[in-house]
């Protein structure tokens, strides 16, 4: 293979010996190896530049890259095609491309799929749409025939504003035929309507008072901005501690040296109340960045981006690969979370790749959180990040006040999800007209149906799972594929009419309860089945600031990130439902921090909450820290567990899953795979095993696990592994996800 001078050289000695240029474009597919195209006379194509090639049968969209990427084979020069045509479209910044190379050497995944993903924004690429709207012409002579609805249109047309035909002729009362016929006349003229410019955050617009413990993590974090250096600093603070006033010292800081900035958030915690936070402080709304926006949204936001009229985006993860020009600081918010993760395509934790994007651009990124995950925490502990802690709440008002209840002990009545010490907690706090939250991680009704009369359990026909019923939607639904069925009259096996019974609680059927039990109280139930989107769950979020219900149900997406300041109770039905993933390293983690969050969430203004944990599981460390309120005992067990089990972050994970329609297609092939892993002294390869989840979508899967310690390269060893393994049968999917948090 030619190093990458030889084949500059070529190229250039290609060009002087033809008369044209070639340049090696990278094309958004699953493939690592850029393609060389001519470029025709007239035509400037530097590095990225975006172009459309002749790509196979079709003409696509690809990137100038800024070297090439060979495949070991030599093109003949002479059979190369010509790029089409260039792209009106801001360039990929060069800092773009090398963060697309880091993603993809470590995740393993394609360059391609990397550069797709920073491509996410077709309308960026499309010819921009102008719209047309109409203005006044001053000084026209009036059309002879002049009608009443005529005479509207001038009237609201006199401000001299562009409007579009349609909203003249709605506020005019009219129909558009009448704009048309003042157009003709000369009294109207049709002008593009400009773009909307983006609002631009102002760093000055509001001061905050800050406390003295405050103020000293505000000046950690601006000398972080003002050193203008790569670095990470842990934003560790208590739930309602003040973690977002102080991160926006640190934005405002790096917005004044003009540069851009971008804050990441959870999806779900991408509420109004964050939003309206961010422009009481700044001035100005932030550009949002998440999966609901329109098509035509996202293209002029990525526009916005690369051109740097966008100065601050608030985004959930996919807004690391936004093609920044002068990104000059990251934070992470609720940095333990793991909707950073993402699970297909690209397997990446966003976290740690937005700490590789400050160190290539040279600028600090702060992670935040009341629970940081182990990885953090151990990074700040051994300084390799600088460390910035919040111990209380702003408002003085002490932790809310935990207590575990013992299922053992206090037992349910049948039928029943709520002990009766909950209950009694949920009946004083609608006496005082304070709210009441109410935690269960879990969807629908009920998590199993079974028949009575034969035992059978209503399984979902393409995966290993039970059929969750939806009594809303008067569905059984399969939480892993979808697959849904109307709720059966009779069981499908026996056939024996009325006899299938539903099994355990969702919250669905805890709001069954707490409809029977407090028929006065005003319910909201909040699970993302039940809420269309975003703007409908910012609504509900909404009403439950204002007080206007007094208690809430919810799954995971009340959680997190809210302040709600009503709230005094918060009970979680089923406190042990993250415990039982046994092989996930990080369930105890995991189980830690929603308890932690979620009964944070209580008595965060004026008083003190109070929060109730049903567990059959009392002794376990996680219950434990819970009721002490003791964070430090839990961090101090679990890093323990790491370090001997040599578990992230002590020892680094890489995940394999095999999977094909054919149950033995799938076990040949893994058994295959795992046999010709190299050997290793240092670096272990477990299993193959039938993944926990046996059956998804009728594809079967097996599972192995790598485990190396923390200095070794475990991509170059899965590289090398990958080299040894004969092509696969066409049905067989590999996936390789390194620092994988999915063990199902
Ligand atoms: N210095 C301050 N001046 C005025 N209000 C403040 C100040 N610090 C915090 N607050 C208020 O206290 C509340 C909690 O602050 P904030 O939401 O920033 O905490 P947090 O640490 O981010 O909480 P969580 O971890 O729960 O998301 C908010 O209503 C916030 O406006
Ligand atoms: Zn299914």
């Amino acid at each position: 293979m030619n190093g990458p001078l030889d084949s500059l050289l070529e190229i250039l000695d290609n060009g002087a010996r033809s008369g044209a240029r070639s340049v090696p474009v990278l094309m958004p597919v699953a493939l690592d190896q850029t393609y060389d195209y001519l470029v025709p006379e007239g035509i400037e194509a530097p590095p990225g530049s975006f172009v459309l090639v002749p790509f196979g049968q079709q003409t696509r969209i690809g990137i100038v890259w800024d070297g090439q990427r060979g495949n070991g084979k030599a093109v003949d020069p002479k059979k190369l095609k010509s790029l089409t045509s260039l792209i009106d479209a801001p360039p990929l910044p060069e800092i773009s491309m090398r963060f697309a190379e880091w993603v993809a050497r470590y995740t393993l995944a394609p360059l391609g799929m990397v550069a797709r993903m920073m491509m996410s924004a077709d309308a960026a690429f499309e010819p921009p749409k102008h719209r047309f709207g109409v203005r006044i012409v001053e000084g026209a002579p009036l059309p002879p025939k002049m009608t009443s609805a005529r005479t509207r249109v001038l009237e609201v047309a006199a401000d001299g504003l562009i409007r579009a035909k349609s909203d003249l002729a709605n506020l005019a009362d009219c129909s558009t035929g009448v704009i048309d016929g003042l157009a003709a006349s000369g009294n109207l003229v049709e002008v593009a309507i400009p773009e909307r410019v983006f609002p631009l955050p102002k760093p000055a617009h509001a001061t905050t008072e800050f406390t003295d413990k405050q103020a000293e993590a505000v000046a950690t974090l601006v000398s972080t901005v003002d050193a203008g250096n790569f670095s990470v600093t842990l934003l560790d603070g208590v739930t309602g501690s003040g973690k977002t006033e102080v991160y926006f010292e640190a934005v405002a800081r790096a917005l004044e040296a003009g540069e851009q900035a971008l804050i990441m958030l959870p999806e779900i915690a991408l509420t109004s109340q964050f939003l309206e936070r961010f422009e009481q402080r700044f001035g100005a709304a932030p550009v949002e960045w998440h999966s609901a926006l329109s098509p035509a949204e996202r293209g002029r936001i990525w526009k916005g981006v690369a051109r740097g009229d966008v100065r601050c985006v608030v985004g959930a993860r996919s807004a690391l690969f936004l093609p920044f020009v002068e990104l000059g600081l990251i934070v992470i918010d609720e940095e333990h979370d793991q909707g950073f993760k993402q699970e297909d395509r690209v397997h990446y934790q966003a976290r740690d790749m937005a700490v590789v994007r400050g160190n290539l651009g040279k600028f600090p990124v702060v992670l935040a959180s009341a629970t940081p995950s182990i990885e953090s925490h151990v990074n700040a502990l051994v300084g390799r990040y600088r460390h910035a802690v919040l111990p209380g709440r702003f408002s003085g008002v002490a932790m809310p006040d935990v207590s575990l209840i013992d299922l053992k002990a206090e037992k349910l009545e049948p039928g029943k999800w709520l002990a009766q010490r909950l209950v009694g907690a949920i009946t004083e706090t609608l006496e005082n007209g304070q709210q009441t939250l109410l935690f269960l991680n879990r969807r629908g009704y009920a998590p199993l149906t079974l028949c009575r009369a034969c035992g059978h359990r209503l399984e979902c026909p393409q995966c290993t799972a039970w059929l969750v019923e939806h009594r809303f939607k008067k569905k059984l639904t399969c939480h892993h594929c979808g697959f849904s069925l109307a709720l059966p009259e009779k069981c499908p096996k026996c056939a024996a009419p009325g006899a299938l019974v539903a099994c355990g609680p969702g919250v669905e059927r805890v709001q069954e309860e707490v409809a029977e039990r407090f028929p006065d109280a005003r319910v909201a139930l909040l699970s993302s089945d039940l809420i269309p989107g975003l703007s409908e769950m910012r609504e509900i979020i909404r009403g439950i600031e204002a007080r206007e219900f007094d208690i809430i149900i919810g799954t995971q997406i009340v959680a997190k990130g809210h302040n709600f300041p009503g709230l005094a109770l918060v009970g979680v039905v089923d406190g042990d439902l993250g415990l039982a993933h046994g092989a996930d390293p990080r369930a105890a983690e995991r189980t830690f921090q929603l308890l932690h969050q979620v009964t944070g969430r209580a008595g965060r203004t004026s008083f003190v909450g109070r929060g109730f944990v049903q567990t059959y599981s009392t002794d376990h460390p996680v219950m434990q820290a819970i009721v002490a309120g003791d964070r430090d005992a839990f961090l101090n067990y679990e890093v323990k567990t790491r370090q001997s089990g040599l578990l992230p972050p002590y020892g680094r994970l890489a995940a394999i899953v095999i999977s094909a329609r054919d149950k033995a297609l799938t076990e040949v092939t893994a058994r295959e795979i795992a046999r010709r892993a190299p050997l290793s002294d240092v670096i272990s390869v477990l299993g193959p095993v039938e993944a926990p989840i046996a059956v998804v979508r009728g594809r079967h899967r097996w599972r192995l696990l790598v485990k190396a310690p923390r200095d070794v390269d475990l991509q170059g060893y899965l590289r090398a592994w990958a080299g040894t393994i004969p092509k696969l049968k066409s049905d067989v999917r590999v996936t390789v996800d390194i620092d994988p948090y999915n063990f199902l």
